[in-house]
């Protein structure tokens, strides 16, 4: 079955009280942050208390991803230790921006003799990720790699290009679509970067609907006020599920059996729209089934 992962949320691994309210929280995946919102000293802390955490197990459904510290750092090892222990569902590791990268990762986890059950996210947030984006996604193919999907990193491109984060995102949209399309064509999941106003509840729900049309399989959040929009946004709507449920009653039909393409409520649909069909219905299943 799909897992959805409408939204994850971020929190930083230095917050106790956000760690233990992440365990009510209508979220589909959390990321316990060791990186940038936890200041140097208070990496060691915050580290055993996510480790606490993670092993105390209490986030039911909710995926569990543990962002460690980048691999130039003097951090990622003692914070890789640590997530090959608590066994977390997986590891998302920053600014990732070479094959190279991941290997370091896997032999690291493989030196550990980490559960293979974790698995390894990766930020596409440096220029030289984006442009070797296809070839890290190619890694897939390599279970050594534990290769999962992408989370696209918007505050460090900007600060490593330029490019300014402006709402609608313009000058971000080629890189944007570039690692959608790098996913795409290695079957990764890949996930939007976080919406810094959180006092604008406007433009979050804009860029949702926008991170949503431009192919995301969700969104992550900083702040638990964006979790419902978050989540009605890669929702599919009843109507779409009762339209999905319609082209592929139709392509059942026995007079439907050789054809390709058929005439449904004045539209033209294909077989290929039946597919998308499926995956609308797949994913409102598994979000019904998560109850959330
Ligand atoms: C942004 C914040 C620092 C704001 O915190 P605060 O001022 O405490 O917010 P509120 O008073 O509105 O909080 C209300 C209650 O909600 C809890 N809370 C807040 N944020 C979270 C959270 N993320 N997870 C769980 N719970 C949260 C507060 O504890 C309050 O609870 P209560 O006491 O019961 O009232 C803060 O939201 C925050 O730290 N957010 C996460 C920041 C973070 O993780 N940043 C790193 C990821 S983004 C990134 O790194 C960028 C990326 O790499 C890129 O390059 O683009
Ligand atoms: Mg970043």
């Amino acid at each position: 079955m799909i897992r959805p992962r409408r939204s994850l949320l971020f929190m930083p691994g230095s917050n106790a009280r956000a760690l233990e309210k992440a365990r009510l929280l209508p979220v589909d995946g959390l990321i316990l942050d060791l990186e940038d919102s936890v200041a140097p000293e208070a990496k060691a802390q915050a580290r055993d208390q996510i480790g606490q955490a993670v092993a105390a197990k209490g986030y039911g459904r909710r995926e569990v991803l543990v962002r460690i510290n980048a691999l130039d750092s003097p951090w990622w090892l003692d914070d890789i230790a640590m997530a090959a222990k608590v066994k977390p569902d997986g590891i998302l590791v920053p600014k990732v921006s070479s094959v190279q990268d991941l290997s370091a990762i896997a032999d690291r986890l493989s030196d550990l003799n980490a559960d293979m059950s974790i698995r390894v996210w990766i930020m596409i947030e440096t220029s030289r990720g984006v442009l070797h984006a296809e070839e890290l996604a190619a890694q897939v193919h390599d279970s050594e790699t534990r290769l999962a999907g992408f989370v696209f990193g918007p505050n460090d491109i900007s600060r490593e290009t330029g490019i300014r984060m402006l709402p609608g995102r313009t000058a971000m949209i080629p890189m944007i679509t570039h690692c959608i399309l790098a996913a795409r064509v290695h079957g990764l999941t890949v996930l939007d970067g976080p919406y810094s106003d959180i006092a604008s509840v406007d433009g979050f729900a804009l860029e949702c609907a926008q991170a949503r049309d431009l192919g995301f399989d969700g969104k992550t959040l900083i702040h638990p006020g964006q979790i419902e929009a978050c989540n009605a946004a890669f929702t599919p709507p009843p109507e779409d599920v009762a339209q999905a449920r319609k082209i592929i009653a139709a392509f059942e039909r026995p007079e439907n059996a050789g054809r390709g393409a058929i005439q449904l409520d004045g539209r033209m649909v294909e077989r290929l729209h039946a597919e998308i069909a499926k995956k609308t219905i797949a994913i409102a299943d598994a979000v019904e089934t998560m109850g959330r």
